[in-house]
């Protein structure tokens, strides 16, 4: 991690090293500061999260002098200068060697031991905002769950969102969502994002000098469409994914869209002009429920630490990992995991078949039921859509 100058993890600045930061200055009893406003990016792995970064660096560049973090322990090289890189502060590859872990675990304990500088992360933000840098934009790590459904991913955010006005960007490669199947997973994902982090969110539908999104657009709009799609793809989890489709019809009514190329830069002009509009999202909607949180946690930092007195009851530590051994019995009713395969069989093959039989019946007739109350919804829309046209003309 580093100081004032933007470097990348080839060419490090030595100077200001973050454990020289004073952390007098930061504190929660400061409001939430006007900027930089915090962008996190975020996508499926091979979205294109670095490359619309860069990109969005250089459209940001005049206006809002961007602050670069970047957050991915094990990309090779970022095609940008970052300000902050977590690379500097963690080895990746040394993490994984001294834990004996995975890349996934690799990145997910660089990610920990990252956040556990946080209020020094958090400082060199802030001071970032005093030298006159309006947008601090911040890269994350390839496997978007590592980030999305980490603690230190949750802790990043929140702390920044309790500091800075934040905004999410959520990057969805428009090649990969040609795939109806896909795309819903994509969208499933995009969803829980949004009600996870509570932040204003927008959709960057990128790679749109290799297709065009409009059919995207289309799929979000109009379900019929989406289920003419659908209907030509033959996967096993088409009735998965027809159920999801009408389920997020309300989520895409308030999800802001817009294609871009990270490649070649178009579309960019108008995310901008998005991105603006979700930063005065951010201080009309959100920075009161931030900023009650960041109350919230000062008060539970002046508190005294009420559980260290009692800390002996907390219970005995379990060995993690390795040094895992059997368990000794200790009584007859010791639990056991039992694989499907050595369930034991309690009812005959026929009966089994008739329940099953019985049981997808009924599904396929509540799936229908279903799927007419969404069409005659989604038709008294379109009826009520037309004869306000009408009216109008
Ligand atoms: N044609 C085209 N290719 C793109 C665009 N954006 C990214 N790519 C390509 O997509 C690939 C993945 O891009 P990255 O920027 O590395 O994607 P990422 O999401 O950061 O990847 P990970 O961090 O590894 O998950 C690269 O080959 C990019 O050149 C785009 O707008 N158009």
């Amino acid at each position: 991690m580093e100081n004032v100058a933007p470097s990348s993890s080839n060419s490090p600045s030595k100077a200001g090293k973050v454990d020289d930061i004073n952390m007098e200055g930061l504190s929660l009893h400061e409001g939430i500061r006007d900027w930089p406003v915090c962008i996190i990016v975020l996508g499926m792995a091979g979205s294109g999260k670095t490359t619309f970064t860069r990109s969005l660096i250089e459209h940001a560049q005049a206006q809002f002098n961007p602050y670069v973090v970047n957050l991915d322990p094990a990309c090779r090289e970022v095609p940008y200068a970052a300000h902050i890189d977590i690379r500097d502060t963690v080895n990746y590859k040394e993490v994984m060697k001294q834990y004996q872990l995975g890349p996934n675990g690799g990145i997910v304990t660089a990610l920990n031991m990252f956040t556990t500088k946080m209020p020094k992360f958090t400082e060199l933000v802030r001071r970032a905002g005093e030298r006159g840098h309006k947008w601090c934009i911040i890269d994350t790590p390839g496997q978007i769950e590592v980030f999305t459904w980490s603690a230190s991913g949750n802790i990043i955010t929140e702390g920044l969102a309790t500091m800075f006005p934040t905004i999410i960007v959520y990057v969805m490669d428009v090649v990969r969502s040609a795939c109806p199947t896909t795309f819903m997973s994509n969208m499933l994902y995009a969803c829980s994002i949004l009600y996870k982090t509570r932040l204003p969110f927008l959709v960057a539908l990128n790679k749109i000098d290799l297709k065009d999104c409009g059919f995207i657009q289309d799929w979000m709009t109009d379900f019929e469409v989406y289920q003419d799609a659908l209907e030509q793809e033959q996967s096993f989890v088409n009735n998965l994914t027809r159920t999801m489709s009408l389920t997020l019809d309300t989520f895409y009514e308030n999800l802001v869209t817009c294609g871009v190329s990270a490649k070649t830069g178009v579309g960019y002009a108008k995310l901008l002009q998005h991105m603006l509009d979700c930063v005065a999202e951010y201080e009309r909607d959100y920075k009161p429920v931030y900023e009650k949180m960041r109350l919230q946690r000062l008060a539970e930092q002046l508190a005294p630490a009420a559980t260290a007195a009692h800390i002996d009851e907390a219970g005995t530590a379990v060995p993690m990992g390795l040094d895992l051994s059997e368990p000794t019995n200790q009584d007859d009713n010791s639990v056991f995991l039992m694989a499907p395969s050595l369930v034991p069989q309690q009812m005959n093959a026929d009966e089994t078949e008739l329940e099953l039989d019985s049981k997808g019946k009924v599904e396929e007739q509540n799936f229908q039921s279903f799927v007419q109350t969404h069409m005659s919804a989604q038709q008294s829309k379109r009826d009520k859509q037309q004869r306000n046209q009408e009216t109008k003309s």
